[in-house]
């Protein structure tokens, strides 16, 4: 068997036994598929994962940045209490809308908010409401704006709160200091500003499974 395929493998068979998933979060991925979104939601073990690091935060508010279809929108926003509070920001009106049905049949469009635009742009708008400090942020957008949307994380969050950035390994590329690609740089900086932020302590994991070979960096706020 082929790495690839055992990491398939291993995946599904955690799937049917940790992270099950039912009929909203496969029509999530069905419906994402069928409007041509690419596939790039985070795997059922990841959204598990997600879930239970909000949960274990205690999470009553959580920014995401980056909702594609919504399918970790949904793992992250069952972790809320009924009275909780998701903001999720998107680029594309195409995903948004997407993600806006799959959330709603969900059952949690009282909970979840999506707001269409660069994150850049919705950001300023974000803080300039004076959101309470939200308990968890989860980065999976655009990689080269991740310092910017770490920036923004640390503005919209207090102490004890979580953020957790996908994607950090790129297959290996993060090792390379010499690369231009605006992801590797903005990965790196985003590593890099973790590791020496006074008000940050983080880690970062590799991992491997059905969306191949990447990682997560993981930082609490301090202060
Ligand atoms: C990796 S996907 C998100 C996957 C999603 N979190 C999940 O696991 O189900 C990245 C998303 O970020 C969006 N995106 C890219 N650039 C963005 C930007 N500048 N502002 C907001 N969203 C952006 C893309 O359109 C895409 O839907």
């Amino acid at each position: 068997m082929s790495e690839s395929h055992l990491w398939h493998a291993v995946d599904a068979y955690f799937t049917a036994h940790l992270a099950p998933d039912d009929e909203a979060l496969r029509a999530a991925l069905r419906d994402s598929d069928a409007a041509g979104l690419p596939q790039v939601a985070v795997t059922a073990p990841q959204g598990k994962l997600l879930q239970l690091l909000a949960q274990i935060q205690g999470a009553r508010t959580i920014l995401e940045i980056g909702t594609l279809g919504g399918y970790s929108t949904i793992w992250l926003a069952r972790a809320l209490p009924a009275d909780g509070r998701l903001v999720s920001l998107e680029y594309s009106p195409v995903h948004a809308e997407v993600a806006t049905r799959n959330i709603a049949r969900a059952g949690l469009d009282k909970v979840v908010e999506v707001r269409v635009g660069p994150a850049l742009e919705s950001l300023p708008h974000l803080a300039d409401e004076n959101p309470a400090p939200f308990d968890l942020v989860f980065i999976d957008a655009d990689k080269a704006n991740n310092p910017h949307y770490l920036e923004w994380a640390l503005k919209l969050t207090s102490a004890g709160s979580l953020i957790i950035i996908d994607n950090v390994v790129r297959e290996g590329r993060v090792t390379d200091a010499d690369s231009t690609a605006p992801d590797i740089r903005g990965t790196r900086t985003a590593i890099e500003m973790i590791g020496s932020h006074p008000r940050l302590s983080g880690t970062a994991v590799q991992t491997v499974g059905a969306k191949g070979y990447d990682g997560f960096a993981l930082a609490r706020v301090l202060a």
